[in-house]
C-alpha cells in the first residue's frame, strides 16, 4: 500500500510553467507536491530553448569570424569542431541545471515525486504507488513534436527537438520539414556550423510574423546558403540514416526531390495529454491542448492547465505569466484572466525577428483608418552603422491618440528591443511616452524614438502652430 499525500498544491510537469508555480506557492510556505516523469526542466532546459539558443551562440560565433574582415581583423583560417560547439550546448545546460534541479526544490520545501501522473478520479492522481488528493491541480505536462502523417517518415530516422541536440558530427545536409521558429533557427544554426541546409514549409516560412520583416530574416538565411522552399507539400520521404529523400510538390505543383544525409522534423508541437487520465478526471481536451478559460481553469474547477498543454502561444515566458495567475488565483482567490495581446515573442535568427501586440492587419480591422504604421529603418541608425548592422527595420503600430498598439522588428538586437515596447504596451503607453524620454546615444533602442516622433512629422506644418510661434516672437 502506498503513501497518501494531501497537499494544497499537486502540480504535474517540472517544465518552465510547473517549476514556476511550485517555486511561488513555496515561498508562501504552501504544501506542493510536484510530479516529473522526466527530467527536471522539462522541454525549455533540456530539448528546447536553452540548447537551442547555445547552439546559435556557437554559429554566431562561426559567422562572426567571417565578418570581421570587414572590420579589418583577419583571423586566420576557420575550423569548426561541431562536437566541440556541443560540448558548450552541454555546458550551458549543466549551468542552468541546478536551478530547476530536484535538490534546489526539496530545498524550497516542495514534495518532488520521479513518477509519471494519472489521475483516477476527479480528486484523485496516482503518481507510482502514492496516491495525491489535492486542494488544487496544476496540469503542466507541456508539448511534444508534432509528427505529421506523412508517407514513409515512420520508416525512416528522423530527428526532433528531443534527439537534434544529440549530434556530436555536423550534419552533410540536413533536411528541416517546416519553417517555423524551431526550423529556421536550427536552420542558421547548423548552416553556419558548415552543413547544407534545405528547409520545406508547407505554407509561409515564419508565418506568424510581419511578413515584410520575416521577408528580412528570410533574404538573409537564403543569403547565407539557406534553401528554403515555400509553399512545398511534402509527399513522402524514404532512404535509411545518412541517405534520407523527400519527395514534394513545389509551390507550382512541380515535383521536387530532395537528398540529405539527416532529417529534422519541426511541424509544431502536440500537447502532452496521453496516459494523464483527463478523461477520469473530468478534464476536456483536444487536438490543441487542454481547454481552459480566460482564468485558466479547466473543465474540472480544481484543475487548472497551463504553459504548453494548455495550447494557445507556446513560449516559456508565456508559462511563467500563466504561473503567475494561477499562483494568484489559487493562494489569493483573485479573479484572473490571462490577456494573450500584450505576450511578446521573438525568434533567436540573425537577424533576430520579434513581435508584440497586434499586428497591423489586426490594428486595421480594429480601428480602420485610425491606425498609423511608423517604421525606422536600422540604416538610419548610427549605433547599427557602426556595428555593420545595417539590415533591418522597426515597426510601430499606432492607434487612436497615438496609443501604441503593436510593434514588429527584425534586425540585430531585436528581441532587447522588444523587451522595452512589451512594457510600453503592457503599460497602455502612446507615441508622446516613446519621445518622451531620453534614449542613450548611440543605442539600436534609438529605433523606437525615431519611428514614434514620425508620428508628429505633421505637427510643425501645421498653420495654427505657426501663428502661435510668429505670435510669440512678438514679445522680443
Ligand atoms: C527547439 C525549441 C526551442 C524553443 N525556444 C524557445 C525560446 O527561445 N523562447 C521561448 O519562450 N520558448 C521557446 N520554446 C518553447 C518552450 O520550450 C516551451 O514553451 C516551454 O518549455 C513550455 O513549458 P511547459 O512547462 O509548458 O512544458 P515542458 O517544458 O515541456 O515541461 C513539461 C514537463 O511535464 C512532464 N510530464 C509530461 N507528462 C507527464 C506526466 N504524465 N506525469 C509527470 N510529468 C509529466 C514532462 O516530462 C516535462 O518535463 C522552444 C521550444 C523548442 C522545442
Ligand atoms: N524563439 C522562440 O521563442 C521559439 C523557438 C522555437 C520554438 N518556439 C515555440 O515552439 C513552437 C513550435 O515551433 P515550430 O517551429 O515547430 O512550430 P510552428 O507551428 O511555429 O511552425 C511549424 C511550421 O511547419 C509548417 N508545417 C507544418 N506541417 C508541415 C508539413 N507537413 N510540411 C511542411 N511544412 C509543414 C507550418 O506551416 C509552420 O510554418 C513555436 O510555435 C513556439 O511557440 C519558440
Amino acid at each position: 500500500m502506498g503513501a497518501r499525500l494531501t497537499p494544497d498544491i499537486c502540480v504535474i510537469g517540472a517544465g518552465s510553467a510547473g517549476l514556476s508555480v511550485a517555486a511561488a506557492a513555496a515561498a508562501f510556505g504552501v504544501d506542493v507536491v510536484l510530479v516529473e516523469k522526466g527530467l527536471m526542466g522539462g522541454d525549455c532546459l533540456n530539448y528546447g530553448c536553452v540548447p537551442s539558443k547555445a547552439l546559435l551562440a556557437a554559429a554566431k560565433s562561426a559567422a562572426g569570424e567571417k565578418r570581421s574582415k570587414k572590420f579589418g581583423v583577419s583571423i586566420g583560417s576557420q575550423s569548426i569542431d561541431f562536437s566541440a560547439a556541443n560540448d558548450h550546448v552541454r555546458s550551458v545546460i549543466a549551468a542552468i541545471e541546478p536551478h530547476d534541479s530536484q535538490e534546489r526544490f526539496e530545498g524550497l520545501g516542495v514534495t518532488v515525486l520521479r513518477q509519471a501522473a494519472e489521475f483516477s478520479s476527479p480528486e484523485l492522481l496516482q503518481a507510482g504507488d502514492t496516491e495525491i488528493a489535492a486542494r488544487r491541480f496544476v496540469i503542466a505536462t507541456g508539448s511534444s513534436a508534432f509528427v505529421p502523417p506523412i508517407p514513409g517518415l515512420d520508416q525512416v530516422s528522423y530527428l526532433t527537438n528531443e534527439s537534434l541536440f544529440e549530434l556530436r558530427e555536423t550534419p552533410s545536409h540536413l533536411i528541416i520539414i517546416g519553417g517555423g521558429p524551431i526550423g529556421l533557427e536550427m536552420a542558421q544554426a547548423h548552416r553556419r556550423l558548415g552543413a547544407d541546409v534545405t528547409v520545406v514549409e508547407a505554407q509561409k516560412a515564419l508565418g506568424k510574423d510581419d511578413q515584410e520583416l520575416a521577408a528580412i530574416v528570410l533574404d538573409r538565411l537564403r543569403g547565407e546558403g539557406i534553401e528554403i522552399l515555400e509553399g512545398t507539400q511534402v509527399k513522402e520521404v524514404s532512404g535509411s540514416s545518412g541517405a534520407i529523400t523527400v519527395q514534394a510538390a513545389g509551390a507550382k505543383g512541380e515535383a521536387v526531390t530532395l537528398s540529405g544525409s539527416h532529417l529534422l522534423v519541426a511541424t509544431g508541437r502536440a500537447p502532452n495529454v496521453q496516459g494523464l487520465g483527463l478523461d477520469k478526471a473530468g478534464v476536456s481536451f483536444d487536438a490543441k491542448g487542454i481547454k481552459v478559460d480566460k482564468g485558466l481553469r479547466t473543465s474540472n474547477r480544481k484543475i487548472y492547465a497551463i504553459g504548453d498543454v494548455a495550447g494557445g502561444l507556446q513560449f516559456t515566458h508565456v508559462a511563467g505569466y500563466q504561473a503567475g495567475l494561477v499562483i494568484r488565483s489559487i493562494l489569493f482567490r483573485l479573479p484572473v484572466k490571462m490577456d494573450n495581446s500584450i505576450v511578446p515573442w521573438v525568434t533567436y535568427t540573425s537577424p533576430e525577428l520579434g513581435h508584440v501586440g497586434l499586428d497591423e492587419q489586426e490594428a486595421r480591422r480594429r480601428y480602420g483608418a485610425k491606425v498609423k504604421v511608423l517604421s525606422a529603418d536600422y540604416a538610419g541608425n548610427d549605433r547599427a552603422q557602426a556595428e555593420g548592422e545595417t539590415t533591418g527595420r522597426l515597426k510601430l503600430i499606432a492607434g487612436p491618440g497615438g496609443r501604441l498598439l503593436g510593434a514588429d522588428v527584425a534586425g540585430a538586437q531585436a528581441g532587447e528591443i522588444i523587451n522595452l515596447l512589451s512594457l510600453a504596451l503592457s503599460k497602455k503607453m502612446a507615441m508622446k511616452d516613446l519621445v518622451g524620454f531620453i534614449a542613450p546615444y548611440p543605442t539600436l533602442g534609438e529605433l523606437v524614438r525615431r519611428a514614434a516622433i514620425s508620428y508628429y512629422a505633421d505637427v510643425p506644418k501645421k498653420s495654427w502652430l505657426r501663428s502661435v510661434i510668429s505670435l510669440l516672437r512678438k514679445f522680443g
